[in-house]
């Protein structure tokens, strides 16, 4: 079974894997977030419990490389986003802020997508695609969204301790929600009550 390296980690080199590269090898552990993960985080709730009841697919998954969640090494995962929306609300993850503030990198590697980053107070949208890197700074919650119409891969890079704080986006949401634009080409930015 693919595990977090045991510790001490020695220098390691990593690639890209899988059929469709879409994981790290090494691998680590696989996490699958389906439909039924999401609860309560898309706007349209009726239009979440159908998407559940109609086979509750997988949104997405990030798969992680041994490097261990301890505070002083850099883990890294790749993130695949199936594409689709929810009631016009676009596939997302569930968004999280980091209870240690540290920072993350992301690189996009295929598809089209974003980071949705809120602070409390301001959002901010990174439109995001192969080889564009985000850099989200400590105290803002992240969220990343598929706005295309393929998978939307990225690797994220982030200190081992910084967590993952679920209940921050439940209390505060993200300030804005990434629907499809009228007509169904592209993206827009929503207010997150709407
Ligand atoms: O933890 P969430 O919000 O489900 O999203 C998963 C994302 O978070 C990370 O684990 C780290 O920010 C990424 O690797 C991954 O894309």
């Amino acid at each position: 079974m693919p595990e977090y390296a045991t510790q001490p980690v020695r220098p390691m080199r990593i690639t890209f894997g899988g059929a469709d590269r879409s994981v790290l090898e090494p691998q680590g552990p696989l996490l699958t977030r389906r439909m039924s993960d999401l609860d309560g985080l898309f706007a349209d709730g009726g239009a979440w419990t159908a998407a559940v009841a109609d086979g509750d697919p997988v949104v997405y998954q990030v798969a992680c490389s041994p490097v261990p969640e301890r505070p002083t090494d850099l883990p890294q995962s790749v993130t695949t986003i199936q594409p689709g929306a929810v009631g016009g609300e676009f596939h997302m993850t569930k968004g999280h802020m980091h209870p240690v503030p540290q920072g993350e990198i992301y690189l996009g590697l295929s598809g089209q997508g974003g980071v949705l980053m809120f602070d409390g107070e301001r959002a901010e949208f990174i439109e995001m695609a192969e080889g564009v890197i985000a850099y989200i700074p400590p105290n803002w919650a992240h969220r990343s969204v598929n706005t295309g119409t393929e998978p939307y891969r990225f690797l994220a890079v982030y200190p081992g301790d910084a967590g993952h704080d679920y209940g921050w986006v439940l209390q505060h949401g993200m300030g804005h929600r990434v629907r499809r634009a009228a007509g169904g080409s592209g993206y827009r930015l929503a207010p997150y009550a709407g």
